[in-house]
């Protein structure tokens, strides 16, 4: 059984009732067992000075491709297609297990040590992904994206994986690693393809993931081919009769809007991504309004280029008061809620998010003895508008300490930074 216990910390909850206290929090086999301004009494386990530190939920960063953090700087300043069939897909290509391994614990390192405790996965050679979860303790919701631009052999080969994959890892972990199916888009799977995936999806009850209406090109190209714009095209083959999140939502009018809010469609906004590809802006005031649970992604450090979740809340922000000349568009406590509790909530995890009695000690802290934190007032605004990955120290996830003084406990950093290396020599003889 593992006990312990911040002592004189500044907890930011989270939650509605108390957003931020001065006091006390105890843990016991991974969740939160006591929160507030009493001194907890007896033994309850090892002690963690919280003096000069702010403790928060972890944050949960809804759409990534954590390996090709190995092809960060490869492809910068093109337009999503140009950026993918002629810089990643060939060199994707060419991945090995060993290059997926490296790459992923490579942005593991880089998402533990910003305060990310929770990550949505897209990829291929999805083994080594959990693989790297299960050992670097972090929290993951896996799916191997399926490209359906193949013969029938290999989409039936390449669905057939995904389910293998679904099926074998749902729970793993001790419970961090949940799974989903993804079409990787309506542009790169045929109908019949996805409407299989949706069937899997149905037997398995698991959710989809998959991206959509990121350009302007993606939604004419869908109408010029299918006849329908991205949402009504998806919502024709079934895709949203299953829980379902989508990356990017872009380019949606008003209707649209209202159809993912009438089917419950959960949106990972990836501001960062959007603005470096230019893609576009995404509605989220007006997803917000219409009901659309919104969380934030960085997708991978390939398109952003880094991992670091503080960047994406401080941006959803700011877009959005700027996007909107409405400078009370996304206050900051909404922001942070975005990166926290509602990315949880947006991969149907209840039980993470907050720091509540009852709920999974995935918690991180940040030095407020910065510069940047002071006067020391309004942390939410500070956090939100001033602070950044760099800040935080320590990261738990469901109780167990895996960051100690910004060092990784459970992998080791250096050799990942070394391998990583390798493989992006080896990949492109640089
Ligand atoms: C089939 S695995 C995932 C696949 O997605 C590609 N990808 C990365 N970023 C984006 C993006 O912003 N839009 C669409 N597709 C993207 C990546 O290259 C992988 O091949
Ligand atoms: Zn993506």
């Amino acid at each position: 059984m593992s006990r312990w216990w911040i002592d004189n910390g500044l907890l930011l909850t989270m939650s509605d009732a108390a957003p931020v206290i001065r006091g006390y929090m105890c843990v016991e086999n991974g969740r939160i067992t006591y929160i507030g301004q009493d001194r907890p009494q007896g033994d309850a386990g090892e002690r963690v000075d919280g003096r000069g530190k702010l403790y928060m939920p972890g944050l949960v960063n809804t759409h990534n491709h954590a390996a090709m953090s190995l092809l960060r700087g490869f492809g910068d300043d093109l337009a999503l297609q140009v950026w993918l069939e002629t810089k990643m897909w060939p060199n994707e290509a060419k991945f090995t297990d060993e290059d997926v391994r490296w790459g992923t614990l490579l942005s593991i390192v880089e998402m533990l040590k910003s305060g990310t405790t929770c990550f949505v996965d897209m990829y291929d050679h999805m083994d080594e992904v959990a693989q790297a979860v299960a050992e670097s303790g972090i929290r993951g919701c896996l799916t191997r994206g399926v490209i359906g631009l193949c013969p029938p052999d290999v989409q039936t080969a390449k669905l057939e994986e995904a389910i293998r994959f679904a099926r074998t890892w749902q729970g793993a972990a001790d419970g961090r690693i949940t799974t989903m199916l993804s079409p990787h888009s309506p542009y790169t799977c045929p109908p019949d393809y996805i409407e299989r995936i949706v069937e899997a999806a149905h037997d398995l009850d698991v959710p989809l993931h998959t991206h959509m209406s990121e350009t302007r090109r993606e939604v004419e190209q869908n109408v010029e081919q299918y006849g329908l714009r991205p949402p009504a095209h998806l919502a024709k083959l079934g895709v949203f009769s299953r829980p379902c999140l989508v990356a990017h939502g872009v380019h949606l009018t008003d209707e649209e809007i209202e159809l993912l809010a009438e089917h419950r469609v959960h949106v990972s906004h990836n501001p960062g991504s959007n603005l470096k590809l230019a893609s576009g802006i995404a509605r989220v005031p007006d997803l917000l309004r219409a009901g659309v649970r919104v969380s934030l992604g960085t997708d991978s450090s390939a398109s952003n280029n880094n991992l670091d979740m503080f960047e994406e809340i401080r941006l959803a922000a700011l877009l959005a008061k700027g996007s909107s000349f409405d400078p009370t568009a996304l206050p900051a406590a909404q922001a942070l809620k975005l990166g926290t509790v509602e990315g949880a909530r947006s991969i149907w995890l209840n039980d993470v998010g907050t720091l509540e009695v009852g709920m999974q000690a995935d918690v991180i802290s940040i030095d407020v003895e910065q510069p940047h934190y002071y006067p020391q007032t309004d942390y939410i605004s500070h956090i939100v508008y001033a602070g950044s990955g760099a800040d935080v120290r320590d990261v738990w996830v469901q109780g167990r300490q895996v960051v100690r003084n910004r060092e990784c406990l459970l992998v080791d950093e250096e050799k990942i930074r070394r391998e990583a290396q390798a493989c992006y020599q080896r990949l492109t003889g640089n």
